[in-house]
């Protein structure tokens, strides 16, 4: 799906061009140097693609007996788990589709409307702040005067806004001033991790968008978590960063929680890609020990336990996230424990074979990255290993259209919440370069389908550790 290859997405279309000329024309190559593309595919080789890969796709739905895709309120919310020559196509389907559609809008049509999607920001921000979807239940209708009525909203507005949302499929007007729900909105109203997901984005990210140009302006160089757009746009500007403001609303700290759920459990971020790719096994055999840097509740060490049962796991967070980890099975907790830990003092787990950073570097400008990785030094024994697992980007049009629009507006967010960033395997090797000389950095590997990395260096320094 990804990966160096990532132009043609795998063998079979690789007589189809890639139409967006992206770097004037130029693309990168495996080798990293660049070779010119194509700047216009045949609409019709486009569709002969969709045509193709989409027959491969309904073909496997209808093998397995899984209802084809729909909009409509019975419509399966959730897609089937595909073998990868399936997953191939669909791949190729969405690509293809995206491609064609820009050819086909063209390039003025398609900006002039693309500079309206706050719109949508606008409406689906209606349906999450007014709770609309439940305001009468899935399957059954109701008409825009009941819903005002219920949810607070006066008619006319309620019903332009919907209107609006429903162009988006979310809702539907099934007759005159009825409306019923679709597959979208009977997300809203059933799946809570989505519920808060829509919550955060247009109430925490999409104010704090709107404001990121202001802070840039007021601190360019927006390198200070405590000077970002978020904290523009909640007064917060040299007072906090976002996770205190966070800390101090149960309510949206809660969201958040529940947002990150649902975008860390959606495809391509499974933790599974770090489990079945990285040489645990070697590790495993001698018993080693990792310690599990910003771990949350243990989520990610627990799921290397289950399947490496030599391995020790040491899961360090705050005193707060650490007091709330559930209990864990007996043949977990005799190998996974807990630690407060902050990780901007020493890291106190001397000795440790590897330590594991896993959506944390992210959040961090480069300066509090240097000065959170150098807090192991003290502890490192020689031939310790330091583990980052988070995107990792490439060079623009390198990735698949789909991936790259995703991890790039990642990068967005992380400048708009907290003046972090994602990074660039040269950025990871000179962010290590500046933690300290005596890291060997050993590049990044990403597993096939999945959107991060993991990035590796070794310490080749003095041997500071003692037993971990
Ligand atoms: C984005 S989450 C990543 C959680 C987990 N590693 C994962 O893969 O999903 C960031 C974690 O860093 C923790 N954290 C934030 N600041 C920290 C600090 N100064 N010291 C230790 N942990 C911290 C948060 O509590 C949170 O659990």
């Amino acid at each position: 799906m990804s990966g160096k290859d990532g132009e043609t997405l795998g063998g079979s279309t690789s007589d189809v061009p890639s139409t967006i000329p992206e770097n004037n024309g130029t693309k990168e190559a495996e080798n990293g140097q660049t070779q010119t593309v194509k700047s216009t595919t045949s609409l019709v080789e486009l569709a002969k693609t969709i045509a193709r890969e989409t027959e491969k796709l309904e073909k496997y739905y209808k093998d397995i007996g899984h209802p084809l895709p729909g909009w409509e309120v019975d419509s399966s919310v959730d897609l089937p788990k595909f073998p990868d020559d399936i997953k191939k196509a669909r791949e190729e389907v969405v690509k293809a589709t995206k491609e064609l559609e820009y050819l086909v809008t063209g390039p003025t049509e398609s900006l002039r409307w693309m500079a309206w999607d706050h719109n949508n920001s606008l409406s689906l921000h209606t349906v999450y702040h007014y709770q609309i979807a439940k305001s009468f239940p899935v399957g059954e209708t109701a008409t825009y005067t009941q819903i005002s009525e219920k949810v607070g909203l006066d008619e006319l507005n309620l019903r332009r806004l919907l209107r609006h949302a429903m162009t988006n499929r979310i809702f539907k007007e099934v007759s005159p001033g009825v409306v019923a729900h679709t597959a979208a909105s009977k997300l809203l109203a059933e799946n809570q991790a989505m519920d808060d997901w829509v919550g955060f984005c247009t109430e925490d990210l999409w104010p704090a968008a709107a404001r990121t140009i202001a802070a840039i302006e007021l601190n360019p160089s927006a390198n200070e978590p405590t000077q970002t757009g978020f904290c523009y746009a909640n007064n917060t500007t040299d007072v906090e960063p976002m996770f205190v403001t966070f800390g101090k609303d149960p309510k949206r700290a809660k969201r958040m929680g529940g947002a990150m759920t649902s975008l860390t459990g959606g495809e391509g971020y499974e933790v599974s890609y770090l489990v079945n790719s990285y040489d645990w096994a070697s590790l495993d055999a001698r018993g080693a020990t990792l310690v599990d840097i910003g771990g949350s509740h243990g989520f990610v060490s627990t799921e290397i336990a289950a399947k490496y049962p030599n391995m020790k796991f040491i899961v360090q967070d705050l005193p707060k996230t650490v007091a709330t980890a559930p209990e864990l099975p007996a043949d977990l907790a005799s190998r996974v424990s807990f630690q407060p830990y902050d990780f901007f003092t020493p890291q106190p787990v001397k000795g440790a074979d590897v330590y594991l950073y896993r959506w944390i570097v992210h959040n961090q400008a480069d300066k509090y990255a240097i000065k959170m990785l150098q807090q192991l030094i003290p502890a490192l024994k020689k031939g310790a290993r330091v583990l980052i697992n988070d995107h990792c980007l490439r060079r623009p049009g390198v990735e698949n259209m789909w991936d790259e629009k995703i991890m790039r507006t990642m990068d967005l967010v992380m400048l708009t919440l907290l003046n972090a960033q994602e990074r660039t395997e040269e950025d990871f090797r000179e962010l290590f370069a500046k933690v300290d000389p005596r890291f060997r950095f050993l590049g990044e590997k990403r597993p096939e389908g999945c959107r991060m990395a993991i990035l590796e260096a070794v310490w080749e320094g003095e041997d500071f550790g003692g037993e971990a």
